[in-house]
């Protein structure tokens, strides 16, 4: 449990590209898609896997390799979290998709949720969260209290870049979470955005502003 920081080249290479001032609305939607996948790639790392045997191309019976009765949600937060659902769906193109939908109040830096969709069967799921930025923490937070109201008992967030101290307010809340990012980054600034961070990230994936 807790914050992993995933150091693979590729993903940090890929992040420095995002943070590079003026970069066109089809570039940054286009990594923080590459990086949903990755991260992905990486959260996944130890579901369990089952043996099962099939008829393979020759006509024997071979033994192959599933992963174990684990049904999955993607959950994105509208919006910028719509940015990283490719890339994810890429690897779990089958996964059922819980939308839930916060802004952050521009003064209080609160959440306030406008809507929510889950998934049937949400408390039979592993939810995987997905939103490029955990600044406050606040929306975060939220979400999981959300999906836990809901029965979702196993949970792992994706996040691009964390904050300290948005980290430490999610995993003070929900211990039993953990947390893959791309990076952490040094704090918020006085209007609660990441520094160094992305900029608005929903802003820049849906080239609004
Ligand atoms: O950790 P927090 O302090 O809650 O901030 C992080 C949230 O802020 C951003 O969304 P925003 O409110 O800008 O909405 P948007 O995705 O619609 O742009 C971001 O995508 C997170 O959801
Ligand atoms: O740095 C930040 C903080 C919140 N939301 C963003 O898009 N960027
Ligand atoms: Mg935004």
């Amino acid at each position: 449990m807790g914050l992993h920081v995933i150091s693979h080249p590729l993903v940090q290479h890929k992040l420095g590209l995002m943070r590079v001032e003026g970069i066109s609305t089809k570039g940054f939607r286009e990594l923080a898609n590459e990086l949903g996948n990755l991260l992905t790639y990486e959260a996944t790392k130890d579901l369990e896997l089952e043996t099962q045997t099939i008829t393979s191309w020759s006509g024997s019976q071979i033994p192959v390799k599933r992963i174990k009765g684990k049904k999955i949600t993607v959950v994105p937060i509208l919006r910028a979290g719509l940015g990283m659902l490719d890339g994810v769906l890429q690897l779990i193109p089958s996964a059922k998709v819980s939308v839930v939908g916060l802004y952050r109040n521009e003064e209080t830096l609160e959440p306030v949720p406008y809507y929510e969709k889950f998934a049937g069967n949400i408390d039979e799921r592993m939810a995987l969260v997905i939103d490029p930025m955990l600044a406050t923490g606040g929306s975060m937070v939220a979400t999981l209290d959300m999906l836990k109201e809901h029965g979702c008992k196993e949970i792992r967030v994706l996040v691009l870049v964390a904050a300290p101290e948005g980290v430490k307010r999610v995993l003070d809340a929900h211990p039993d979470v953990d947390i893959y990012a791309a990076a952490q980054d040094e704090r918020l600034n006085d209007k609660g955005y990441i520094l160094p961070g992305l900029g608005d990230a929903g802003d820049k994936i849906f080239g609004t502003k």
